[in-house]
């Protein structure tokens, strides 16, 4: 059996790309400083680098899966294009009050749920105690919790930080660009 990898686990609005709110055209994303930087050096270091991100937008109708899959492509190729290969992205469309029929239920995907991560664990083969979770809100802390990952990371570059989402951090870091640096302090 192939070891086991340890991970990234990257929330996207608000970790990877400038939250404006259900971010769904590519003239609205816009990278955080140092994001594409701060992955190759993950990259380098090792790590699998997964995205994980709720994308109720969908279930509240405000933009179709195949919009968000084309985002998605153009993202993913962006940074290949600066030698950064992703290892996964997973999504959740769901939300219990969906206005859009095939996506409301309470799923296990939507985080503070871990089904994101766990499904990631079984496919990619991930060492979930030598990972991380990197998000900005408290929800991505626990789902972090609920997998096993070992350090949770909140980020300052999305919404605001809470006493909740502080209390529920390993870690709390002004954006995903100062992640290698604290890793390697330890
Ligand atoms: O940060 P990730 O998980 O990658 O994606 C979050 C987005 O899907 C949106 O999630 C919404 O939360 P609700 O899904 O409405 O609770 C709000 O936080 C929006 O501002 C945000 O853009
Ligand atoms: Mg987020
Ligand atoms: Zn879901």
């Amino acid at each position: 059996m192939a070891n086991k990898v340890p991970a990234i686990f990257l929330d996207r609005d608000g970790t990877l790309n400038v939250d404006h709110g259900y971010v769904h055209e590519i003239d609205n994303f816009q990278f955080i400083d140092g994001t594409i930087e701060a992955l190759q050096q993950l990259k380098q270091m090792g790590f699998a680098l997964v995205v994980v991100t709720n994308q109720s937008g969908i279930a509240r109708g405000m933009f179709t899966e195949d919009t968000f899959m084309r985002l998605t492509e153009w993202m993913d190729w962006s940074l290949a294009d600066r030698d950064v290969d992703l290892d996964g992205i997973y999504f959740c469309p769901h939300h219990p009050e969906a206005t859009v029929e095939e996506f409301r239920q309470t799923c296990d995907c939507r985080k503070p749920q871990p089904g994101m991560l766990l499904t990631a664990q079984q496919e990619l083969h991930i060492d979930m105690a030598a990972s991380y979770m990197v998000g900005d809100k408290l929800e991505d802390m626990l789902a972090g919790q609920a997998a096993g990952v070992g350090k949770k990371v909140l980020v300052r570059s999305g919404k605001p930080v809470t006493a909740e989402g502080e209390a529920a951090a390993d870690w709390v870091i002004d954006s995903l660009a100062a992640l290698p640096a604290r890793i390697k302090q330890g």
